[in-house]
């Protein structure tokens, strides 16, 4: 299906634009908007942004991509059938990032490299509003995505955007519920809403609960594809998938002070979604691993496993609030090398209260 053809080019409103940004108090057109990184979920999100705005810059760091953004609307490797809309353009990331201009910078890196690409963006990124869409947790620092993009840039324009939100669903302009996590500020939301207008959004003000929605339902993902792998039956399926929920809504209540996450889009749906569809990357590691069909290690594979990286980081932040993690215990025990998943699965089942 040809996802252009559903919306026709975006004209930028010059008099009475609803797209208005009102920051301190001055109107301001979403006219430029950066995006740092060039994988899928950089292009999603640069795609659904440039039917909004008028121009949008995906900062990549390979150039091969960037001449297919430039040359020939289109990133070969990611979304080879997908027509980029002509308001794109990519450039190279090099000393500097020419973010000069933008309302706003998406970040949609892999988080293990989210530190090391705001850290070499310096004073660039300082005075822009920055949105992740990475779902991750920092080692052993335990810190979430904004956590580690405020160290870095010092700015507190932050705000994130996670969801039940495949890219390529994205790229080609589906229907998506996502949660924007910031903090109160009217303005900030405003932006936000109409950076995202695309999709069915709700907010909220616990920032860091929202991200640690995205860094736990890739976990509980992963997990669910190790049990599958051992159970193939509905009723089994489906009490796994609860047993899972429980334990990441004992850690949110624990943790959050925002009481309505566990129906928000970055919760409950994002959960559903990659614990149940065969399309997420962390559930398909949990059922490779639990067949056997790949063993650990396997992040050489350059495949973006977040769930992997984060599990050790979370249940450590749940010790911290003396909470303890089952399921993502036995997610860590067998990516590190326990191959008797069905022992593993069984002591589970025993061990459930
Ligand atoms: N793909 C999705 O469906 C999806 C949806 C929502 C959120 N996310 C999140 O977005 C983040 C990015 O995931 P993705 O799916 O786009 O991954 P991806 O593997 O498709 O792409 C990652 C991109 O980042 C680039 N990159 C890696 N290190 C870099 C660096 N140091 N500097 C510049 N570029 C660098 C890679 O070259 C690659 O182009 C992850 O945290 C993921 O959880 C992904
Ligand atoms: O493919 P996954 O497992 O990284 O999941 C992608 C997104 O986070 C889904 O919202």
């Amino acid at each position: 299906m040809d996802g252009n053809r559903r919306y026709p080019r975006f004209k930028v409103c010059r008099k009475h634009c609803r797209c208005s940004l009102r920051r301190t108090g001055a109107i301001l057109m979403i006219s430029k908007v950066g995006v740092i990184g060039a994988g899928s979920m950089g292009t999603a999100v640069a795609q659904s942004i440039s039917r909004r705005a008028g121009e949008v810059f995906i900062f990549g760091r390979k150039k091969e991509i960037v001449d297919s953004i430039n040359t020939d609307n289109r990133n070969a490797n990611y979304f080879p059938g997908l027509r980029l809309n002509p308001n794109i353009r990519a450039r190279l990331m090099g000393d500097r990032l020419d973010v000069a201009g933008c309302a706003a910078v998406v970040i949609a890196v892999p988080s293990s490299e989210v530190r090391s690409v705001v850290k070499a963006a310096g004073d660039d990124l300082s005075d822009q509003i920055l949105v992740t869409v990475s779902k991750g947790l920092e080692y052993p620092s335990l810190k979430t995505m904004s956590e580690i993009i405020r160290d870095e840039t010092g700015n507190p324009d932050m705000a994130c955007f996670s969801g039940p939100t495949f890219a390529d669903e994205i790229a080609y302009g589906h229907i998506a519920g996502a949660t924007i996590g910031a903090g109160d500020d009217p303005s900030l939301r405003a932006t936000m809403s109409d950076l995202f207008g695309e999709f069915i959004l709700d907010f909220s003000d616990d920032l860091r609960a929202v991200e640690l929605c995205g860094v736990l339902k890739n976990v509980y993902a992963i997990g669910t594809g190790m049990w599958d792998s051992v159970y193939s039956n509905h009723n089994e399926h489906y009490t796994f998938l609860n047993m899972c929920y429980k334990e990441m809504c004992t850690f949110l209540k624990a943790i959050s002070h925002d009481k309505d996450i566990f129906t928000k889009f970055c919760c409950f749906g994002d959960f559903n979604l990659t614990a149940n569809v065969d399309k997420s990357r962390n559930r398909t590691l949990g059922l490779m691993v639990g067949k056997k069909i790949v063993k650990t290690p396997y992040l050489e594979s350059g495949v973006t496993f977040e769930g992997s990286r984060s599990v050790k980081g979370i249940i450590e932040l749940a010790d911290t609030h003396d909470i303890d993690l089952p399921i993502a215990r036995f997610v860590y025990d067998v990516l590190s090398g326990n191959n008797n998943v069905r022992a593993s699965v069984d002591t589970l089942v025993r061990k459930a209260p």
